[in-house]
């Protein structure tokens, strides 16, 4: 217990994303976000209607799933594209402020070819999340590909695996990661070179530049599919509006993590949950914190 990392402690930081009266879209970024494979659809909707509401510019859907890419969307906000098989191409095309990859990408060739031409879009900040986390402990050349990025753009990539995850990339099963959570968060950052994110119960970040943080805030009404999806689409959000308003890709990771637990507390408080507790009204519940914050 004495050995619980400094707490995280981030709201301040909101006040730098207050809107100045003559702010248009183009100064709150472009959030691209990659995945969505036949049957998980919805968790790319999910971290796209994250970004959305957690304030990006415009929020891009490359959506692997022709059937849902092709759907009208609930939230016709959202820009859905059917995931072409040309993602360089496609990446210059859209010139994304940020990109996130991951939320029920699946593990097929095109994923993998998404998920290299994401690695190789230079200098934005990119997320790295759910089945992209697996396709870089699988594949050798994605993991060299992330080192070599971090290297040439520090600072810039942040890695949000669940201790299930954290468990494939360091070869351990999500037991052996919860017995251990800060070393082998201190193992994930030697690996991969990243600002990473052990989430669970008392989410850590590190990064090779940035000593480890706890988050104090958060509850297990947050145990519900999709959860994870949000807090992606939720760091993009933050990290395109922190270009032009000084925020950090480090500082917009804890900002988003801190206001999604600290939304989850604040619905259980007001009984919406723990049982029950969804995504979708943490989403909303994240963006009335950042509003009474600003
Ligand atoms: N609506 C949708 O379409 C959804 C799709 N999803 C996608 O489904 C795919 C699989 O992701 P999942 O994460 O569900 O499944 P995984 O098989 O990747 O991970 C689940 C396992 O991780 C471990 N784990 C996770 N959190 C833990 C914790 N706090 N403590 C201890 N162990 C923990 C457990 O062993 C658990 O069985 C991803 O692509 C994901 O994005 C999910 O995000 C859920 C919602
Ligand atoms: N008991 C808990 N206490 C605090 N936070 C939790 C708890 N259980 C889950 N969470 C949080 O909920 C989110 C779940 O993410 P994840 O497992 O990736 O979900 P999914 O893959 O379904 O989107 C993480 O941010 C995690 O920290």
């Amino acid at each position: 217990m004495s050995n619980r990392p400094p707490p995280l402690n981030t709201f301040h930081l909101i006040q730098r994303l207050k809107r100045a009266p003559a702010e248009h879209k183009g100064n709150a970024g472009k959030v691209l976000l990659i995945g969505g494979a036949p049957g998980m659809a919805g968790a790319l909707l999910l971290a796209g209607n994250a970004s959305l509401h957690l304030g990006a510019g415009w929020t891009v859907l490359e959506m692997l799933d022709p059937a849902s890419a092709h759907a009208l969307p609930d939230q016709a906000e959202l820009m859905i594209r059917l995931a072409s098989f040309d993602p360089t191409e496609q990446l210059q095309a859209i010139k994304p402020d940020v990109i996130a990859i991951g939320p029920g990408l699946g593990f097929s060739n095109l994923a993998i070819q998404w998920l290299e031409a994401s690695l190789a879009y230079p200098n934005i900040p990119l997320v790295i999340d759910a089945d992209a986390l697996h396709l870089l402990a699988d594949i050798g050349p994605l993991m060299t590909q992330l080192r070599e990025r971090n290297a040439r753009y520090p600072n810039q990539t942040v890695l949000t695996p669940h201790p299930g995850e954290a468990g494939y990339l360091l070869d351990l099963s999500a037991a052996e990661v919860q017995e251990r959570r800060a070393s082998a968060l201190t193992d994930l950052v030697k690996l991969t070179q990243s600002i990473t994110v052990l989430k669970g119960q008392h989410t850590l970040i590190a990064a090779p530049q940035h000593d480890m943080l706890c988050c104090l805030e958060g509850n297990p009404g947050m145990g519900t599919g999709g959860m994870g999806d949000i807090l992606t689409g939720s760091i993009a959000a933050i990290a395109a509006q922190g270009i032009h308003h000084q925020l950090n890709v480090w500082e917009a990771t804890g900002l988003a993590v801190q206001l999604h637990a600290s939304a989850a507390d604040s619905l259980v408080a007001k009984k919406i949950g723990p049982i029950g507790l969804t995504p979708s009204e943490t989403i909303l519940e994240m963006r009335n914190l950042l509003n009474q914050h600003e």
